[in-house]
């Protein structure tokens, strides 16, 4: 079976996007994800992405990380998909039903309510998720955030100096987070301007992430460091993030589709 798909990307955060709308695939394995996604013998992507037809939305959008694993949220592949789209429209995702508004390579999308309960984000015990009663080396007390996907946020002098690729993994994996978590990094610049690194859970270090971006925000605007509306500035480039007195985050920013092909589903199942 020849499956056609797009490579896309929000910020270099990239994506393989397969649409199942009107043709469904076989089943998708962990391991045919996994192959996919390996930047060396597959595709390459950070995220796998599949449409799929809803019967309370435009489409239904799957969301798997390159280590196979499925996840309820992604912020960068939400525009993307917007984009594809190319009309305003309502995805349902497993981390709720979001609406998009394509631009010029661009798309805003309503991301919904955060949750800051210990039990929502999930943890495994209750705690102030405010100022986590936690650390692991010089990254102590963060904000925990669940945006449709788990997050927590530490606030540091300089982010670029916090050693991301050795402390996400330990932290991602910590027995704190039952469903394992993103980790981000940030430094307030000033009230509208936040620097942003995530190390992202089933994925590692990337160069954006929109749900990052969007939990990050909401963490600065609850501590009392930041505006109603930021910019969020991650090494693929800046997002805008606004939490509206409805208590919706908002996140613009651009999509991009890289290039088309398809591929052998046999080659990788
Ligand atoms: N890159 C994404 C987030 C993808 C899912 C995440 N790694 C998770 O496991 O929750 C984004 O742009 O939000």
């Amino acid at each position: 079976m020849r499956v056609p798909f797009w490579k896309m990307h929000g910020l270099g955060n990239d994506f393989v996007v397969l649409d199942a709308r009107e043709t469904a695939l076989p089943e998708l394995l962990p391991a045919t994800v996994r192959a996919l996604a390996d930047r060396r013998e597959g595709i390459g992507c950070d995220q796998l992405i599949v449409l799929e037809p809803s019967s309370e939305a435009t489409c239904a959008m799957r969301i798997f990380n390159c280590d196979g694993g499925e996840v309820e949220a992604c912020g960068n592949a939400t525009r993307a998909v917007a984009l594809l789209l190319g009309e305003p429209a309502r995805i349902a995702t497993r981390g709720g039903l979001l609406a998009t508004t394509p631009g010029d390579a661009s798309a805003s999308v309503d991301m919904g309510v955060p949750r800051f309960d210990w039990d929502a984000i999930p943890l495994a015990y209750a705690m102030d998720t405010l100022a986590m009663p936690v650390g692991w080396d010089e990254l102590e007390q963060p904000v925990a955030v669940n945006v449709g996907n788990p997050h927590v946020v530490f606030f540091v002098e300089d982010n670029d100096a916090v050693r991301l690729d050795t402390l996400g993994p330990l932290i991602e994996h910590d027995e704190l987070f039952p469903e394992r978590v993103n980790v981000n990094v940030a430094t307030v610049e000033d009230r509208k301007t936040i620097r942003l690194r995530v190390w992202e859970r089933g994925a590692g270090l990337t160069r954006a992430c929109g749900t990052g971006a969007c939990a990050t925000a909401v963490a600065a605007m609850r501590r009392g460091l930041a505006d109603r509306q930021v910019a969020v500035h991650l090494p693929g480039g800046t997002l805008t993030i606004g939490w509206g007195h409805d208590d919706h985050i908002t996140m613009s920013g651009p999509a991009t589709e890289a290039f088309r092909g398809e591929f052998g589903w046999d080659d990788y199942a």
